[in-house]
Protein backbone atom coordinates (compact mmCIF):
# COMPACT_ATOMS: atom_id res chain seq x y z
CA UNK A 1 0.00 0.00 0.00
CA UNK A 2 0.67 3.75 -0.21
CA UNK A 3 2.70 5.09 2.85
CA UNK A 4 0.58 8.11 3.21
CA UNK A 5 2.91 9.17 6.28
CA UNK A 6 6.33 8.16 3.86
CA UNK A 7 8.11 12.28 5.02
CA UNK A 8 7.46 12.02 8.23
CA UNK A 9 9.11 9.44 10.26
CA UNK A 10 7.45 9.96 14.04
CA UNK A 11 4.26 8.98 12.45
CA UNK A 12 6.04 6.06 10.91
CA UNK A 13 7.13 4.99 14.57
CA UNK A 14 3.57 6.21 15.65
CA UNK A 15 1.67 3.80 13.50
CA UNK A 16 4.58 0.64 13.52
CA UNK A 17 3.99 0.80 18.00
CA UNK A 18 0.09 1.04 16.99
CA UNK A 19 0.37 -1.70 14.11
CA UNK A 20 2.87 -4.40 16.88
CA UNK A 21 0.38 -3.61 19.42
CA UNK A 22 -2.82 -5.14 17.34
CA UNK A 23 -1.15 -7.76 16.10
CA UNK A 24 -0.13 -8.91 19.35
CA UNK A 25 -3.50 -7.71 21.83
CA UNK A 26 -6.45 -7.00 19.12
CA UNK A 27 -6.10 -9.38 15.84
CA UNK A 28 -6.15 -13.01 18.42
CA UNK A 29 -9.58 -11.82 19.86
CA UNK A 30 -11.06 -9.51 17.49
CA UNK A 31 -13.47 -12.65 16.22
CA UNK A 32 -14.43 -14.00 19.49
CA UNK A 33 -15.10 -10.17 20.31
CA UNK A 34 -17.64 -10.41 17.86
CA UNK A 35 -18.59 -13.73 18.47
CA UNK A 36 -19.39 -13.15 22.38
CA UNK A 37 -20.45 -9.21 21.87
CA UNK A 38 -18.07 -8.42 24.51
CA UNK A 39 -14.82 -6.59 24.73
CA UNK A 40 -12.69 -7.19 27.36
CA UNK A 41 -11.74 -4.10 29.60
CA UNK A 42 -7.87 -5.40 29.95
CA UNK A 43 -7.78 -3.60 26.49
CA UNK A 44 -8.19 0.07 28.41
CA UNK A 45 -5.12 0.26 30.08
CA UNK A 46 -3.36 -1.03 26.60
CA UNK A 47 -4.57 1.78 24.68
CA UNK A 48 -4.51 4.17 27.99
CA UNK A 49 -0.78 3.46 28.47
CA UNK A 50 0.09 4.18 24.09
CA UNK A 51 -1.91 7.40 24.50
CA UNK A 52 -4.95 6.48 22.16
CA UNK A 53 -7.96 6.86 24.50
CA UNK A 54 -7.40 10.18 25.21
CA UNK A 55 -4.99 11.04 22.01
CA UNK A 56 -6.95 14.45 21.15
CA UNK A 57 -5.94 15.68 24.74
CA UNK A 58 -3.85 18.88 24.73
CA UNK A 59 -0.03 18.66 25.87
CA UNK A 60 -0.93 21.19 28.66
CA UNK A 61 -3.29 19.13 30.52
CA UNK A 62 -1.20 15.98 30.43
CA UNK A 63 -2.25 14.35 27.38
CA UNK A 64 -0.54 13.22 24.13
CA UNK A 65 -1.59 16.62 22.17
CA UNK A 66 -1.80 14.14 19.38
CA UNK A 67 -3.73 15.59 15.44
CA UNK A 68 -6.54 13.97 14.14
CA UNK A 69 -3.66 12.57 11.29
CA UNK A 70 -2.49 10.52 14.14
CA UNK A 71 -5.77 9.91 15.60
CA UNK A 72 -6.91 8.59 11.99
CA UNK A 73 -3.60 6.30 11.45
CA UNK A 74 -4.54 4.82 15.13
CA UNK A 75 -8.53 4.45 14.06
CA UNK A 76 -7.13 2.33 10.52
CA UNK A 77 -4.83 0.50 11.45
CA UNK A 78 -6.77 -1.00 14.69
CA UNK A 79 -9.99 -1.09 12.48
CA UNK A 80 -8.14 -3.18 10.33
CA UNK A 81 -8.10 -5.90 12.82
CA UNK A 82 -11.11 -5.11 14.99
CA UNK A 83 -13.37 -2.27 14.26
CA UNK A 84 -15.18 -2.93 17.72
CA UNK A 85 -11.55 -2.35 19.39
CA UNK A 86 -11.00 1.04 17.28
CA UNK A 87 -14.09 2.56 19.52
CA UNK A 88 -11.08 3.01 22.32
CA UNK A 89 -8.81 5.53 20.14
CA UNK A 90 -10.25 8.75 20.63
CA UNK A 91 -12.90 7.32 22.75
CA UNK A 92 -13.10 10.39 24.58
CA UNK A 93 -12.47 12.85 21.33
CA UNK A 94 -16.21 13.74 20.53
CA UNK A 95 -17.72 13.78 23.81
CA UNK A 96 -14.38 15.74 25.99
CA UNK A 97 -11.17 16.66 24.47
CA UNK A 98 -13.02 18.64 21.84
CA UNK A 99 -15.82 20.02 23.02
CA UNK A 100 -13.90 21.36 26.37
CA UNK A 101 -10.90 22.61 23.76
CA UNK A 102 -12.73 24.31 21.40
CA UNK A 103 -16.16 25.43 23.83
CA UNK A 104 -15.62 25.05 27.25
CA UNK A 105 -13.95 27.11 29.93
CA UNK A 106 -10.61 27.10 31.72
CA UNK A 107 -12.00 25.97 34.53
CA UNK A 108 -13.73 22.86 32.87
CA UNK A 109 -10.42 22.33 31.10
CA UNK A 110 -8.32 21.90 34.09
CA UNK A 111 -11.15 20.06 35.92
CA UNK A 112 -11.64 17.18 33.06
CA UNK A 113 -9.04 16.87 30.91
CA UNK A 114 -5.93 16.02 33.40
CA UNK A 115 -8.08 12.86 34.46
CA UNK A 116 -9.31 12.08 30.86
CA UNK A 117 -5.09 12.56 30.19
CA UNK A 118 -4.47 9.51 32.05
CA UNK A 119 -6.72 7.33 29.31
CA UNK A 120 -8.33 5.23 32.05
CA UNK A 121 -11.72 7.13 31.85
CA UNK A 122 -14.00 7.02 29.14
CA UNK A 123 -17.30 9.18 27.96
CA UNK A 124 -20.02 9.15 25.54
CA UNK A 125 -22.05 11.69 23.35
CA UNK A 126 -25.66 12.20 23.85
CA UNK A 127 -27.22 13.53 20.67
CA UNK A 128 -29.39 10.58 19.29
CA UNK A 129 -33.07 10.22 21.03
CA UNK A 130 -36.24 7.96 20.06
CA UNK A 131 -37.56 10.52 17.04
CA UNK A 132 -34.52 12.49 16.30
CA UNK A 133 -31.75 11.30 14.56
CA UNK A 134 -30.68 13.32 11.72
CA UNK A 135 -32.75 15.70 12.57
CA UNK A 136 -30.48 17.31 15.59
CA UNK A 137 -32.89 19.97 16.40
CA UNK A 138 -35.58 18.23 16.97
CA UNK A 139 -33.98 17.09 20.46
CA UNK A 140 -36.75 16.74 23.06
CA UNK A 141 -34.61 16.18 26.39
CA UNK A 142 -35.55 19.13 28.39
CA UNK A 143 -32.26 20.99 30.66
CA UNK A 144 -34.70 23.24 32.62
CA UNK A 145 -33.11 25.68 35.05
CA UNK A 146 -33.68 26.00 38.73
CA UNK A 147 -31.40 28.35 40.80
CA UNK A 148 -27.33 27.40 40.77
CA UNK A 149 -28.64 23.79 38.86
CA UNK A 150 -30.27 22.47 35.52
CA UNK A 151 -32.31 19.72 35.60
CA UNK A 152 -32.60 17.52 33.37
CA UNK A 153 -35.14 14.87 31.72
CA UNK A 154 -35.26 12.96 28.96
CA UNK A 155 -34.24 9.74 26.87
CA UNK A 156 -31.38 9.05 24.40
CA UNK A 157 -31.37 5.64 22.53
CA UNK A 158 -28.28 4.05 20.47
CA UNK A 159 -25.37 5.96 23.28
CA UNK A 160 -22.04 4.13 22.52
CA UNK A 161 -20.00 2.78 25.17
CA UNK A 162 -22.62 4.23 27.91
CA UNK A 163 -22.09 1.46 29.69
CA UNK A 164 -18.20 2.01 30.13
CA UNK A 165 -18.47 6.18 30.65
CA UNK A 166 -17.82 8.11 33.41
CA UNK A 167 -19.60 10.98 31.44
CA UNK A 168 -21.49 11.77 29.11
CA UNK A 169 -21.68 15.27 26.86
CA UNK A 170 -25.45 15.61 26.94
CA UNK A 171 -27.39 17.38 24.43
CA UNK A 172 -30.85 18.75 25.82
CA UNK A 173 -33.60 21.66 25.41
CA UNK A 174 -32.87 24.80 27.46
CA UNK A 175 -35.60 26.60 25.83
CA UNK A 176 -38.96 25.97 24.07
CA UNK A 177 -39.82 26.74 20.48
CA UNK A 178 -36.02 27.74 19.54
CA UNK A 179 -35.12 25.05 17.20
CA UNK A 180 -31.36 24.79 16.78
CA UNK A 181 -31.06 28.00 18.89
CA UNK A 182 -32.86 26.28 21.91
CA UNK A 183 -30.65 23.43 22.42
CA UNK A 184 -27.40 23.25 24.92
CA UNK A 185 -24.32 20.91 25.98
CA UNK A 186 -23.75 19.49 29.61
CA UNK A 187 -21.37 17.55 31.28
CA UNK A 188 -22.95 14.90 33.43
CA UNK A 189 -21.40 12.23 35.31
CA UNK A 190 -22.82 8.98 34.85
CA UNK A 191 -23.43 8.04 38.38
CA UNK A 192 -25.61 11.30 38.80
CA UNK A 193 -28.71 10.42 40.36
CA UNK A 194 -32.00 9.64 38.06
CA UNK A 195 -29.71 8.56 35.05
CA UNK A 196 -30.54 4.91 34.30
CA UNK A 197 -28.95 3.20 31.50
CA UNK A 198 -31.12 0.74 29.81
CA UNK A 199 -30.26 -2.43 27.36
CA UNK A 200 -28.02 -2.07 23.99
CA UNK A 201 -30.17 -3.51 21.35
CA UNK A 202 -28.98 -7.01 19.94
CA UNK A 203 -26.69 -5.21 16.19
CA UNK A 204 -25.72 -6.60 12.87
CA UNK A 205 -22.18 -5.37 13.25
CA UNK A 206 -20.16 -3.34 15.72
CA UNK A 207 -20.28 -6.18 18.46
CA UNK A 208 -18.32 -5.76 21.57
CA UNK A 209 -19.53 -2.50 21.62
CA UNK A 210 -22.96 -0.91 23.58
CA UNK A 211 -25.43 0.93 22.09
CA UNK A 212 -27.36 2.03 25.45
CA UNK A 213 -30.79 3.62 26.11
CA UNK A 214 -30.02 5.75 28.88
CA UNK A 215 -32.89 7.71 30.93
CA UNK A 216 -32.62 10.96 32.70
CA UNK A 217 -35.37 11.29 35.54
CA UNK A 218 -34.96 15.21 37.44
CA UNK A 219 -31.03 14.37 36.99
CA UNK A 220 -29.41 17.75 38.59
CA UNK A 221 -26.37 19.14 37.05
CA UNK A 222 -24.35 22.58 38.46
CA UNK A 223 -24.66 25.37 35.85
CA UNK A 224 -20.96 25.02 35.84
CA UNK A 225 -21.31 21.84 33.65
CA UNK A 226 -22.73 24.06 30.77
CA UNK A 227 -20.43 23.49 27.65
CA UNK A 228 -20.40 26.40 25.57
CA UNK A 229 -22.71 29.09 26.24
CA UNK A 230 -26.86 28.15 26.52
CA UNK A 231 -27.90 27.43 23.01
CA UNK A 232 -25.21 27.26 20.98
CA UNK A 233 -25.32 23.79 21.79
CA UNK A 234 -26.75 22.56 18.01
CA UNK A 235 -23.94 24.40 16.61
CA UNK A 236 -21.15 22.93 19.19
CA UNK A 237 -22.49 19.72 18.16
CA UNK A 238 -21.96 20.39 14.29
CA UNK A 239 -18.44 21.56 14.80
CA UNK A 240 -17.23 18.47 17.11
CA UNK A 241 -18.70 16.17 14.59
CA UNK A 242 -17.04 17.81 11.79
CA UNK A 243 -13.60 17.37 13.58
CA UNK A 244 -14.74 13.60 14.78
CA UNK A 245 -16.13 12.32 11.50
CA UNK A 246 -12.54 11.63 9.54
CA UNK A 247 -12.04 8.81 11.72
CA UNK A 248 -15.37 7.30 10.58
CA UNK A 249 -13.53 7.64 7.48
CA UNK A 250 -10.34 5.68 9.07
CA UNK A 251 -11.95 3.11 10.31
CA UNK A 252 -13.94 2.11 7.13
CA UNK A 253 -10.47 1.75 5.49
CA UNK A 254 -9.19 0.28 7.69
CA UNK A 255 -11.87 -2.24 7.48
CA UNK A 256 -11.51 -2.42 3.97
CA UNK A 257 -7.73 -3.24 4.00
CA UNK A 258 -8.29 -5.91 6.14
CA UNK A 259 -10.83 -7.46 4.34
CA UNK A 260 -8.61 -6.96 1.72
CA UNK A 261 -5.87 -8.36 3.32
CA UNK A 262 -8.27 -11.78 3.45
CA UNK A 263 -9.26 -12.27 0.01
CA UNK A 264 -6.36 -11.65 -1.02
CA UNK A 265 -4.90 -14.66 1.16
CA UNK A 266 -7.44 -16.61 0.09
CA UNK A 267 -7.30 -15.97 -3.70
CA UNK A 268 -3.61 -17.34 -3.09
CA UNK A 269 -4.67 -20.50 -1.20
CA UNK A 270 -8.29 -21.38 -3.05
CA UNK A 271 -8.10 -23.51 -5.26
CA UNK A 272 -10.29 -24.46 -8.05
CA UNK A 273 -9.91 -26.05 -11.73
CA UNK A 274 -6.72 -27.23 -10.40
CA UNK A 275 -5.14 -23.57 -9.48
CA UNK A 276 -4.95 -20.71 -7.27
CA UNK A 277 -8.47 -18.89 -7.61
CA UNK A 278 -6.23 -15.41 -7.98
CA UNK A 279 -5.15 -16.80 -11.53
CA UNK A 280 -8.32 -16.04 -12.69
CA UNK A 281 -8.89 -12.86 -14.21
CA UNK A 282 -12.03 -12.00 -12.97
CA UNK A 283 -10.82 -12.67 -9.66
CA UNK A 284 -7.67 -10.40 -10.15
CA UNK A 285 -10.27 -7.80 -11.54
CA UNK A 286 -11.96 -7.71 -8.10
CA UNK A 287 -8.84 -7.07 -6.15
CA UNK A 288 -7.58 -4.45 -8.21
CA UNK A 289 -10.56 -2.61 -7.89
CA UNK A 290 -10.96 -3.18 -4.29
CA UNK A 291 -7.27 -1.70 -4.16
CA UNK A 292 -7.60 0.88 -6.17
CA UNK A 293 -10.62 2.29 -4.04
CA UNK A 294 -8.78 2.14 -0.82
CA UNK A 295 -5.67 3.36 -1.95
CA UNK A 296 -8.18 6.53 -3.41
CA UNK A 297 -9.80 6.65 -0.29
CA UNK A 298 -6.62 6.77 1.75
CA UNK A 299 -5.27 8.92 -0.04
CA UNK A 300 -8.22 11.93 0.66
CA UNK A 301 -8.13 10.70 4.14
CA UNK A 302 -4.58 11.97 5.10
CA UNK A 303 -5.25 14.75 2.87
CA UNK A 304 -8.53 15.84 4.56
CA UNK A 305 -6.73 15.31 7.60
CA UNK A 306 -4.12 17.25 7.27
CA UNK A 307 -6.13 19.86 5.92
CA UNK A 308 -8.18 20.16 9.23
CA UNK A 309 -5.13 19.69 11.51
CA UNK A 310 -3.40 23.22 9.93
CA UNK A 311 -6.82 25.16 10.29
CA UNK A 312 -9.85 23.81 12.36
CA UNK A 313 -11.78 26.54 11.75
CA UNK A 314 -11.44 26.86 8.25
CA UNK A 315 -15.05 27.05 6.54
CA UNK A 316 -14.44 24.20 4.33
CA UNK A 317 -13.83 22.15 7.12
CA UNK A 318 -17.25 20.44 7.39
CA UNK A 319 -17.74 19.73 3.74
CA UNK A 320 -14.44 18.05 3.68
CA UNK A 321 -15.09 16.20 6.67
CA UNK A 322 -18.37 15.09 4.87
CA UNK A 323 -16.56 13.81 2.24
CA UNK A 324 -14.09 11.88 3.75
CA UNK A 325 -16.79 10.01 5.90
CA UNK A 326 -19.39 9.27 3.22
CA UNK A 327 -16.67 8.43 0.22
CA UNK A 328 -14.50 5.83 2.79
CA UNK A 329 -17.55 4.17 4.43
CA UNK A 330 -19.52 3.81 0.69
CA UNK A 331 -15.85 2.51 -0.17
CA UNK A 332 -15.86 0.12 2.49
CA UNK A 333 -19.23 -1.69 2.01
CA UNK A 334 -18.39 -1.88 -1.47
CA UNK A 335 -14.80 -3.54 -0.75
CA UNK A 336 -16.11 -6.29 2.12
CA UNK A 337 -18.93 -6.87 -0.19
CA UNK A 338 -16.60 -7.97 -3.05
CA UNK A 339 -14.41 -9.83 -0.30
CA UNK A 340 -17.24 -11.98 0.70
CA UNK A 341 -18.07 -12.51 -2.96
CA UNK A 342 -13.94 -13.70 -3.20
CA UNK A 343 -14.37 -15.80 -0.73
CA UNK A 344 -17.55 -17.32 -2.79
CA UNK A 345 -19.63 -20.02 -0.24
CA UNK A 346 -16.83 -19.66 2.55
CA UNK A 347 -17.20 -15.45 2.91
CA UNK A 348 -20.78 -16.09 3.99
CA UNK A 349 -19.77 -18.12 7.46
CA UNK A 350 -18.54 -17.11 10.73
CA UNK A 351 -15.52 -18.93 9.68
CA UNK A 352 -13.82 -16.46 7.96
CA UNK A 353 -13.29 -12.76 8.75
CA UNK A 354 -15.05 -10.85 5.79
CA UNK A 355 -18.38 -10.97 6.63
CA UNK A 356 -17.65 -9.24 10.01
CA UNK A 357 -16.01 -7.05 8.06
CA UNK A 358 -19.10 -6.67 5.95
CA UNK A 359 -21.31 -6.40 8.90
CA UNK A 360 -19.31 -3.58 10.56
CA UNK A 361 -18.71 -1.56 7.29
CA UNK A 362 -22.16 -0.81 6.94
CA UNK A 363 -22.85 1.49 9.92
CA UNK A 364 -19.94 3.40 8.73
CA UNK A 365 -22.51 4.83 5.93
CA UNK A 366 -25.23 5.63 8.95
CA UNK A 367 -23.27 6.39 12.72
CA UNK A 368 -21.84 9.95 13.07
CA UNK A 369 -24.82 11.35 10.31
CA UNK A 370 -26.09 8.78 7.72
CA UNK A 371 -24.04 9.32 4.47
CA UNK A 372 -27.33 10.99 2.45
CA UNK A 373 -27.21 13.97 5.94
CA UNK A 374 -23.49 13.91 4.92
CA UNK A 375 -24.28 14.85 1.07
CA UNK A 376 -26.61 17.36 2.30
CA UNK A 377 -23.67 19.06 3.96
CA UNK A 378 -21.80 18.68 1.18
CA UNK A 379 -23.84 20.20 -1.54
CA UNK A 380 -25.39 22.88 0.83
CA UNK A 381 -21.81 23.82 1.57
CA UNK A 382 -21.04 23.91 -2.29
CA UNK A 383 -23.91 26.07 -3.10
CA UNK A 384 -23.32 28.60 -0.89
CA UNK A 385 -20.01 29.15 -2.10
C1 LIG B 1 -29.09 17.79 9.12
C2 LIG B 1 -28.06 18.73 9.74
C3 LIG B 1 -26.88 18.85 8.80
C4 LIG B 1 -28.61 20.14 10.00
O1 LIG B 1 -29.66 20.45 9.18
P1 LIG B 1 -30.71 21.58 9.53
O2 LIG B 1 -31.47 21.78 8.27
O3 LIG B 1 -31.48 21.27 10.77
O4 LIG B 1 -29.83 22.84 9.92
P2 LIG B 1 -29.20 23.97 9.00
O5 LIG B 1 -30.27 24.96 8.71
O6 LIG B 1 -28.46 23.37 7.87
O7 LIG B 1 -28.14 24.58 9.96
C5 LIG B 1 -28.49 25.35 11.08
C6 LIG B 1 -27.26 26.13 11.46
O8 LIG B 1 -26.20 25.24 11.84
C7 LIG B 1 -25.10 25.37 10.92
N1 LIG B 1 -24.57 24.04 10.59
C8 LIG B 1 -25.26 23.00 10.11
N2 LIG B 1 -24.46 21.97 9.90
C9 LIG B 1 -23.22 22.39 10.22
C10 LIG B 1 -21.93 21.80 10.20
N3 LIG B 1 -21.76 20.52 9.83
N4 LIG B 1 -20.90 22.53 10.60
C11 LIG B 1 -21.03 23.81 11.02
N5 LIG B 1 -22.22 24.44 11.05
C12 LIG B 1 -23.28 23.74 10.66
C13 LIG B 1 -25.67 26.06 9.68
O9 LIG B 1 -24.69 26.77 8.99
C14 LIG B 1 -26.71 26.96 10.29
O10 LIG B 1 -26.08 28.10 10.82
P3 LIG B 1 -26.74 29.58 10.66
O11 LIG B 1 -28.04 29.51 11.39
O12 LIG B 1 -26.89 29.79 9.19
O13 LIG B 1 -25.74 30.49 11.29
C15 LIG B 1 -27.65 18.24 11.12
O14 LIG B 1 -28.79 18.10 11.92
C16 LIG B 1 -26.86 16.97 11.09
O15 LIG B 1 -25.66 16.98 10.88
N6 LIG B 1 -27.52 15.83 11.36
C17 LIG B 1 -26.84 14.56 11.53
C18 LIG B 1 -26.83 14.22 12.99
C19 LIG B 1 -25.70 13.29 13.36
O16 LIG B 1 -24.63 13.32 12.80
N7 LIG B 1 -25.97 12.49 14.36
C20 LIG B 1 -24.95 11.63 14.85
C21 LIG B 1 -25.08 11.51 16.30
S1 LIG B 1 -23.65 11.01 17.15
C22 LIG B 1 -23.36 9.40 16.66
O17 LIG B 1 -23.72 8.94 15.65
C23 LIG B 1 -22.60 8.47 17.54
C24 LIG B 1 -21.26 8.94 17.74
S2 LIG B 1 -20.41 7.89 18.73
O18 LIG B 1 -20.86 7.76 19.98
O19 LIG B 1 -19.27 7.38 18.21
Amino acid sequence: MLDTTEYDEDLIMFRDTIRRMVEKDVAPIAAKIDQEDDMPHSLVPIFGDLGLIQIMVPEEYGGPGGTLTMACIAKEEVSRASFAVSHLVGATSIAMALPLTHYGTDAQRQKYLPEIAEGRTLTCIGLTEPQTGSDVSGIKTTAKRDGDDYVINGQKVFITKADQAKYILLFARTSEGKGHDGISSFIVPMDSPGVKIGGSPKKMGLRGIKNCDLFFENVRVPAENLVGEEGQGFKNAMGVLNLNRPTVGAASVGIAQGALDAAMAYAKEREQFGQPIGNFQLVQAMLADMAIQIEAARALLYKVAAFIDRDPTHPQVPMYSSMIKTFASDMAMKVTTDAVQVFGGAGYLQDHPVERYMRDAKVCQIYEGTNQIQRLIIARAMLKG
